[in-house]
This record gives C-alpha cells, sequence and structure tokens, in this order.
C-alpha cells in the first residue's frame, strides 16, 4: 500500500462517534462548534482567512467562529430545506460527525431527525439563565431515543465570572431533573465557547474544575456499537432482475441491514409469506461477502425462488420481529396542525409504506415534570406523548429500545405530503 492509502484505510477504520448539539436560540451552538473545529485544528487555512476576514469587517474584537457554521443558514434561506447538517472532523484519535441542528422554534424536530443516529448530545445551558424548560425538553428526547451519552455544557462561564458555585448549582439542577430520565452515562463541563475554556484545553480560568476538557470527554467516552448485531433484519427495499443472458434467473434483493448478521448458508425467513429459503450469497456494490451487518447496503440472493417485494422483511426463522396492526408509540409531534384522535395518516416504517388510523391518544407527557397531563390530551407541534394505532396492513417491527430502525415510524399527512410525527415503538 502507498503511504496515502495507508492514510486512508487508517482515516477509514478509526472509531467513530456521532454526536448532536442542543440548546436554545443563542446558547451558543454554533460558537461552540466552530471553536472545536478550530481549536482541534479541523479547519482548513483558506476557511481560516475568510472567517477572519469576515470577522474584521464586521468590526468583531474575536474571529467569530459562529460563521464557520453560518453556510447553513445562507442554504436555508435560499429556500433548500436542510433541517440537519452533517459535519464531519477528526483528531489523531476518533472520527466524528456532527448532527448540527439549528436552533429555531423547529427544533424537536430538528433534534429528532439529528439525534436519532447519535451516540452523544451536547446540551448547551447559558450559565446566566440554568436548566430551562428547552434544556429539559432536549433532555427527555435524548433519553426517548436512547443516546446513551449527555455532556451537560454550561456554557458563557465568562459571564458568570467562572464561578465554580453557579457551575454546581446549574449541574444540581440538571441532576435531580434527570434523575427521573433513562440516561446512563451523563458528564457536566463548564466552558467558554468564545473564548475556548476547557473546550479542546483545559482552562486556567477554572482551576477548581477537575473533569477533562469537552473535547477530550468525545475522544474518549466509550461507546457502544450504534448496532443491534443480535436480531437479523433486512427490510428489502427493492428487488432487482437484470434479466441478461448470461443469468436469465438472477432475482436478487436489495436494501439496508436494519440488525444482526447474514451469510450464505443462513435459512431465512420472508416475511409477510412465511415461506423460508437459504441465502446464496451477499454482495455490496464492489464486492460478493462472507457476511453482512448493519447499517450495510446490500443485495441478497435466496436458493429458492420465493414471492418477495418491497417493503417485505427477511429475518431468520428462529428470531422474528413482532408482526402486528395495533401498536402503542411514544410520538414526538414536529407540525403545527394538532394530531387529530381517529384522523388517518400515511405511516412509514423501515422500507414499508402502509396507512394508519389514531385510536386513542393515552396520555401527553409534562416536558418539565415528566408526568403525564392532566385533562389535555391535544398533542401539537413540539409535544410528546402516547398514542395508540392501527395500520392498515401489518408491521414486522421490534421495540425502539431494542433496534432504532425497526422499532421507529414516520407519521405523514396524506394530503400535504409532510412529516408530522416521529413514533418510537414500546
Ligand atoms: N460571552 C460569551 N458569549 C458567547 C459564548 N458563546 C457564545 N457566545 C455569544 O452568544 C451569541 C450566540 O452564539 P451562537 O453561537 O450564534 O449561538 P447559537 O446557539 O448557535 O444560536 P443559533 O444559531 O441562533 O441557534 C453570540 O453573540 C456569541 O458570540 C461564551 O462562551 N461567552
Amino acid at each position: 500500500m502507498s503511504t496515502n492509502e495507508t492514510e486512508a484505510s487508517k482515516y477509514l477504520n478509526m472509531d467513530l462517534l456521532r454526536f448532536t448539539t442542543a440548546g436554545s436560540v443563542d446558547d451558543g451552538k454554533s460558537t461552540l462548534i466552530g471553536r472545536l473545529l478550530y481549536d482541534s485544528k479541523a479547519i482548513f487555512d483558506d476557511q481560516m482567512e475568510k472567517i477572519e476576514e469576515s470577522s474584521r469587517k464586521k468590526g468583531d474584537e474575536y474571529t467569530n467562529l459562529a460563521l464557520l457554521t453560518d453556510g447553513l443558514s445562507a442554504e436555508r434561506e435560499q429556500g433548500i430545506t436542510i433541517d440537519v447538517a452533517y459535519r464531519y472532523f477528526s483528531t489523531p484519535n476518533r472520527k466524528f460527525i456532527i448532527a448540527d441542528t439549528p436552533g429555531h422554534v423547529q427544533y424537536t424536530r430538528n433534534m429528532v431527525t439529528g439525534a436519532s443516529t447519535a451516540n452523544l448530545a451536547i446540551i448547551l445551558v447559558d450559565a446566566r439563565n440554568g436548566v430551562i424548560e428547552q434544556t429539559c425538553r432536549h433532555s427527555f428526547i435524548a433519553s426517548l431515543l436512547q443516546i446513551e451519552h449527555i455532556i451537560l455544557c454550561v456554557n458563557k462561564m465568562d459571564l458568570v465570572d467562572y464561578s465554580e458555585e453557579r457551575f454546581k448549582e446549574i449541574r444540581q439542577q440538571f441532576r435531580s431533573f434527570s434523575s427521573k430520565l433513562d440516561i446512563p452515562d451523563i458528564h457536566y463541563i463548564p466552558i467558554s465557547a468564545l473564548y475556548g475554556d476547557n473546550v479542546v484545553d483545559k482552562s486556567d480560568n477554572m482551576p477548581w474544575y477537575g473533569g477533562s476538557s469537552l473535547l477530550y470527554t468525545l475522544e474518549n467516552v466509550q461507546v457502544d456499537s450504534d448496532h443491534n448485531h443480535v436480531d437479523s433484519r433486512f427490510p428489502v427495499q427493492w428487488v432487482t432482475r437484470p434479466q441478461s443472458e448470461e443469468y436469465p434467473d438472477y432475482r436478487g434483493y436489495a436494501g439496508k441491514v436494519a440488525g444482526g448478521v447474514f451469510k450464505p448458508g443462513d435459512e431465512i425467513i420472508a416475511l409477510p409469506s412465511g415461506f423460508t429459503s437459504t441465502i446464496d450469497t451477499v454482495e455490496t456494490y464492489e464486492n460478493e461477502e462472507e457476511e453482512v451487518f448493519a447499517p450495510m447496503s446490500v443485495t441478497m440472493t435466496l436458493e429458492d425462488d420465493i414471492d418477495i417485494s418491497r417493503g417485505d422483511m427477511i429475518a431468520k426463522p428462529d428470531n422474528q420481529p413482532t408482526v402486528g396492526q395495533d401498536i402503542d408509540l411514544m410520538v414526538c409531534w414536529l407540525n403545527k396542525e394538532p394530531l387529530k384522535p381517529n384522523g388517518k395518516y400515511a405511516i412509514k416504517h423501515t422500507t414499508k409504506d402502509a396507512r394508519c388510523i389514531i385510536k386513542e391518544v393515552k396520555y401527553k407527557v409534562n416536558i418539565n415534570t415528566l408526568h403525564r397531563v392532566e385533562g389535555d390530551k391535544e398533542i401539537g407541534l413540539n409535544d410528546i406523548g402516547r398514542i395508540h394505532i392501527r395500520t392498515t396492513e401489518p408491521l414486522f417491527y421490534d421495540s425502539y429500545k431494542r433496534n432504532r430502525a425497526t422499532g421507529s415510524v414516520i407519521i405523514i399527512d396524506e394530503y400535504t405530503n409532510e412529516t408530522v410525527g416521529a413514533g418510537m415503538i414500546l
């Protein structure tokens, strides 16, 4: 291998952490991401020159790191809908993908999209304001989405004189709230995104803080595998039939593995038909593989010609998903039109499209207390509630806790085609 190839393969094989950032408007998200990229030397020099120049033009005393992420808003102004921007950077120790979710009004929606594949969420609070409703909302969503690690960054410490007491107060506020949530690992870091305190390097301004910097924490937090490698699930996206002279009977099933491992010789079952067969080959775009696993995109061929079409699920006979039409969900509502009890919606689950009726709104959750709201079941924009639906066709699903891919659904308004809800199967 040439040096370039060695470098490239080292990079590809590097450990990856996906994280998302959440905070309310002006808590300093853009500044923080800019600071992380800048201090970890991930910004290219030409980008930096542009930013310095534009900061000078605006008369900023400090290079305005928020400008680094502002390309996003320009795109939004052009009418291109980008709810989440993915940014990539790496240090010698780890690769990172940041799902950067803009903090405007549609924050719940963006956070759900950005966080659904994240291993970790950074939740920012302004040291002057402490824990506010949005902090609670974001943490609750993070716990619903089964994000295992949260870093609560108490930002703008410079504006509270780097006060240890203030930091401890906020940490206590968040501890008492988060004790009611299912989040296994929470870190607390006092930072100043603007001046770089505790972002990449430990700060001299807060000698009382004994923990690690944000970057060090991001580099070292232990993430389990993103994917369920136990329950084999392959939702079929399409059936390929090239019908070439060489292979007149070829029939391949293409899609993305949603869980477990598949290899030639494995016995499989196709749902909903229940027919069984044996895997002949599994291949990726480039190669025939010895085995494939989540989240690889693959084409599978079987030894028997059985009836399988888009939206069907290939699993193993001794480990099948639940098949059903009556489903309990926690739903995050993403549309300004509230959820219609008894309303009909389109629903997307893995590669399957179906329709559903909302049979019952069981309760709405009060984001601050995490209790049920008594006497009010209207699920409006940014609300979270528990609902029961009935689908027109059976879905092949797992609980969200077990498998994020086969345990989530998207609810769509049939008339406007807008995504109105994101659901996690209980
Ligand atoms: N003093 C001080 N100001 C900060 C700090 N971090 C961010 N700011 C300022 O707070 C303001 C908001 O920062 P942004 O990074 O744009 O905030 P944001 O959360 O990304 O805001 P949106 O993009 O609107 O969601 C800017 O004027 C920043 O310069 C900090 O640590 N200390």
